[in-house]
């Protein structure tokens, strides 16, 4: 986070004005924050904020006298249109402490008093124009705890914006990390301590939004109390960590933490969950980037599985459908309840019309936080009333839907609240203004004493019409008029002509040339009225806007509660809707261990294609454990490896699956070890990374793990990774770690099928036709025959004459490669170099090599030639003088050519 001090030789003394005394005294308490110190209908930075504002709002720097002797440098904004700078600051992982004028300006002798009412934090965002209304934003903390030896990790996440608060004890950090990776904090608290700080990465503290908080707000036993005091309890059993000191300090810590930025007790966040990752199907980081669930890695949004799946009515069930796709679960119990509810929509035809009763709700979850902190504004309040209006609807749509356990949970879960429905919509006005501050906002009818003062107002001009005609009969002075100026407020006129005839109890206001004007007590007591009607009828507005508010937080737990099972029902209806649009069939979860996929397809990849996808099947079993792809590139490898992945993930998440049949055993965790890119920010390669990737898969896959590995060890030399890739693959074999789809172009690993009865060999295909080349997309079982690696790059447009280049040196490599294997053969105590080496070594690598056998996809004469030399050799027969004059025949063969 950075410092936005003022410069330190500006010290807080009285060579400063009083009210720079003011400031500075305050910006001391923030050093961290832009000060956002409020002048009027104006907000202004001074020193080094000002100038940091001016560069990220561009807006201009200016000076505000001088103070201590030097100019100040001031940026300032209008208070009004403080929202967009905001927003844009906040977007930039800037802090804003705002400061208001809290005292009464009249009644001030120095400086009018000021105060921070508020930290405006990435993490700690209610303002709806501030937030996503896609996107969770949430605060999170992370922290440690070790005990005799054995350390523990934790971490808790707050959304302010929802109330949501929950965490989870971890024994490792890299659960700590993949946690971290999966809820995406938009900032996040590390106690400022150097053991913890340590032990994290660069790459996290280093990125936006870190907050180094200080280690005293984490200590366990201040954070216990903190806790037990918010949710009134005696201690934490409720919340499942009251044994949990990594947890309660972590939580205890976020919560001091929103409590201070936000200025309130936030007794919204009515509890507080605690779950084990267990109970979910584990996604690391990299997985998670790798499927593409959320995030895509060419950046586009439209390549992400939740694009493709989301058609939610409301923002909370967008946000929700994220949660669930990021968090699959793990028991068939729970997602056959989501499933038997997306079964129920579509047996009775429900999914439309739930939807277009679900497009009248509101954001529930972000409203109702605002209504605890007292800051909903009218148009929240209007919202609100909509949609507890459609409640009675949907609850007769989901009585109909009664044989889905879920769904009739999630009915009453959602409740009814017609008072409070009918409150809101003779509250508030049809189309009220964005803030209460000028009135307007209370329906007429709602409160006597209101219409009384507003309706003061509209009378105002007929009863100074018959005050006037009185006046005149009364008086005789058929010139007099009743009339107003702002100065003198309500007067009599009556010409100077008729002085002599004015009444006694008229009394003098003011003498013009021709005219006097005169006020009566009647007319005094009437303006008395008028002028201050407006002003008692705006606060009487507002006070009756607060005690709405209050109301509303009578009932606000059950609300809350509503708002989720809304947002519920909204995936369900969505994923039943998507269901028929994608054409999904409901996954079937047993408890016999396998996958077996029928015509699965890649959503994504079919969505964005302009080509017809083929889909696959995919069956994993005792004796089909580990897959060997193999296949051209661009065959479709990738593409079937992450499909299978996808169909799992959405199936464990409650989703019908792209597939006409899927049957899926338990799954713990899904690993991926696909692409490389280098990590700079950690100072990784691209092959540290890959092999740090694998390592992780080794030392943590199960016998339930869904692994995919694409082309490992293609990051290092030819033997180097062909050998790591055949040991890996073997490993897999050899220990049954999981379910195992391993894409290579090492062409040798096809012949492990011969030694392990778990592997099998499918490959992916193509044909040649013209001088172009079509892929089939198909997997069958089976090696591949070839690569067509050149004719890809000819696809590509690399340039002919470099392809032609590439020939040559492919027809050298594949001959060196079948003289040096001949060689190896020839004399086994002098390896000729390191393609013997490997082949030596590896007591599995008996076969001839076969890798540059993929490249060659025309018949070449001399090749064939050398082929056939090579067969009719006896190699026990060769003495060594022979095997090098069979070289050189070779090598003159060559030549030749
Ligand atoms: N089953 C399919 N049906 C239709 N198109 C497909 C299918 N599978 C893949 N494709 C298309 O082929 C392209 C390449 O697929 P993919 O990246 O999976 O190939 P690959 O074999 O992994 O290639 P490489 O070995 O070069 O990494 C995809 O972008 C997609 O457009």
């Amino acid at each position: 986070m950075t410092t936005s001090k003022a410069p330190s030789d500006i010290s807080r003394t009285s060579k400063h004005t009083p009210m720079m005394q003011q400031y500075l005294a305050i910006k001391e308490e923030h050093p961290h924050h832009l000060l956002f110190y409020r002048m009027g209908d104006f907000y202004e930075l001074f020193y080094a904020d000002a100038q940091k504002a001016s560069e990220l709002l561009d807006i201009t720097l200016t000076a505000r006298g001088k103070s201590g002797g030097a100019p100040i440098p001031m940026a300032g904004i209008p208070h009004h249109s403080a929202e967009g700078y905001l927003a844009k600051l906040v977007k930039l992982g800037e802090s804003v402490a705002i400061c208001e004028q809290i005292g009464d300006p009249a009644n001030s002798k120095g400086p009018v008093e000021r105060k921070v009412v508020r930290v405006i934090t990435p993490g700690t965002l209610v303002e709806e124009a501030l937030l996503e209304d896609k996107q969770e934003n949430l605060l999170a903390c992370i922290s440690e705890h070790s005990f005799q030896g054995v350390q523990k990790f934790a971490i808790a996440y707050l959304e302010v914006s929802s109330g949501r608060f929950e965490t989870t004890q971890l024994d490792t950090l890299n659960q700590l990390l993949s946690e971290l990776e999966r809820l995406k904090p938009k900032e996040l608290l590390i106690a400022d301590d150097d053991q913890f700080r340590e032990q994290l990465p660069e790459t996290i503290l280093n990125q936006a939004g870190v907050v180094r908080y200080p280690p005293w707000h984490f200590d366990i036993e201040s954070c216990r109390k903190r806790l037990t005091t918010h949710f009134q309890t005696q201690d934490l059993l409720a919340y499942g960590c009251n044994d949990k000191p990594a947890s309660i300090s972590a939580c205890g810590a976020i919560l001091h933490y929103a409590q201070t930025m936000l200025q309130s007790d936030l007794n919204y966040i009515a509890g507080l969950q605690s779950y084990q990752t267990e109970d979910t199907l584990i996604l690391d980081a990299i997985s998670r980037r790798n499927l593409e669930i959320d995030s895509s890695l060419s950046g586009n949004p439209h390549s992400t599985l939740a694009a493709i799946l989301d058609d939610t009515a409301t923002a909370m069930g967008s946000r929700l459908l994220k949660r669930w796709l990021n968090q699959p679960l793990r028991k068939a119990e729970q997602i056959n309840l989501r499933l038997d509810a997306i079964e129920t929509i579509l047996n009775h035809h429900q999914a439309d019309a739930l939807r277009d009763i679900l497009k009248n709700v509101g954001d529930l979850e972000r409203i109702l936080s605002r209504v605890a902190l007292r800051s909903a504004r009218p148009r929240d309040c209007l919202h609100l009333g909509r949609t507890l209006n459609v409640l009675p609807d949907l609850q007769q749509l989901l009585a109909q839907l009664q044989d889905s356990v879920k769904l009739g949970e999630l009915a009453q879960q959602m409740g009814r609240f017609p008072d409070l429905a009918q409150l809101l919509d003779r509250a508030i006005i049809d189309n009220p203004p964005m803030l209460i501050r000028d009135g307007g906002v209370i329906a007429e009818g709602f409160d006597d004493e209101l219409d009384e003062l507003r309706n003061l107002k509209n009378e105002a001009g007929d009863y100074l019409l018959q005050l006037e005609e009185r006046e005149r009969e009364r008086t005789g002075i058929q010139g007099l008029k009743v009339g107003y100026n702002r100065v003198h407020g309500y007067y009599i006129e009556i010409s100077k002509l008729h002085s002599d005839q004015v009444p006694a109890e008229y009394v003098r206001r003011q003498t013009l040339k021709g005219q006097e004007r005169y006020i009566i007590p009647e007319l005094k007591t009437f303006e008395d009225k008028i002028l201050s009607a407006g002003e008692k009828a705006l606060a009487r507005e507002k006070w009756l806007y607060q005690e709405l508010l209050e109301t509303l937080n009578t009932q606000l737990a059950a609300l809350q509660q509503s708002a989720s099972a809304l947002a519920q029902i909204d995936i369900l209806t969505n994923l039943a809707i998507q269901s028929e649009k994608l054409n999904l069939t409901r996954p079937v979860l047993s408890d016999e261990p396998g996958i077996h996929i029928e015509q699965g397809r890649h959503l994504t990849v079919e969505a964005l294609s302009k080509e017809p996808f083929i889909p696959n099947d995919a069956l994993f079993d005792n004796e089909r454990r580990l897959h060997i792809i193999t296949g051209p590139n661009m065959g479709g490898k990738s593409t079937y490896m992450r499909q299978t992945a996808l169909i799992a993930l959405m199936a464990f998440m409650g989703s019908y699956v792209p597939a006409d049949k899927a049957v899926l055993g338990p799954i713990d965790r899904i690993f991926t070890r696909i692409g490389a890119s280098d990590d700079l920010t950690s100072g990784r390669s691209t092959f540290m990374v890959e092999m740090t990737e694998t390592a992780n898969i080794l030392h943590h896959a199960t016998e339930q793990s869904l692994i995919l590995m694409d082309e490992v060890g293609r990051g290092t030399s030819t033997f180097d990774g062909l050998a790591l890739a055949w040991a890996i693959a073997e490993h897999m074999a050899q220990s049954v770690k999981g379910y195992c789809l391993f894409a290579t172009h090492y062409f040798e690993l096809t012949t492990l099928t011969e030694r392990f009865a778990n592997t099998i060999n499918v490959h992916l295909d193509a044909i040649e036709h013209h001088d172009s080349i079509v892929f089939l997309h198909q997997v069958q079982d089976g090696p591949a025959s070839q690569s067509y690696g050149l004719q890809v790059a000819a696809l590509a447009g690399v340039p002919h004459d470099v392809i032609a280049l590439a020939k040559q040196h492919l027809n050298q490599l594949e001959n060196q490669t079948i003289a040096q294997t001949q060689l190896a053969q020839t004399d086994n105590d002098q390896p000729a170099n390191s393609a013997a080496t490997v082949t030596e070594q590896a007591p599995a690598i008996n076969e001839p090599i076969q890798q540059f056998d993929m490249f060659v996809s025309q018949p070449d004469p001399v090749l064939e030639k050398i082929e056939k030399h090579i067969n009719q050799l006896e190699p026990d027969e060769l003495t060594p003088r022979k095997a090098l004059d069979m070289i050189y025949e070779l090598k003159s063969l060559l030549k030749n050519r």
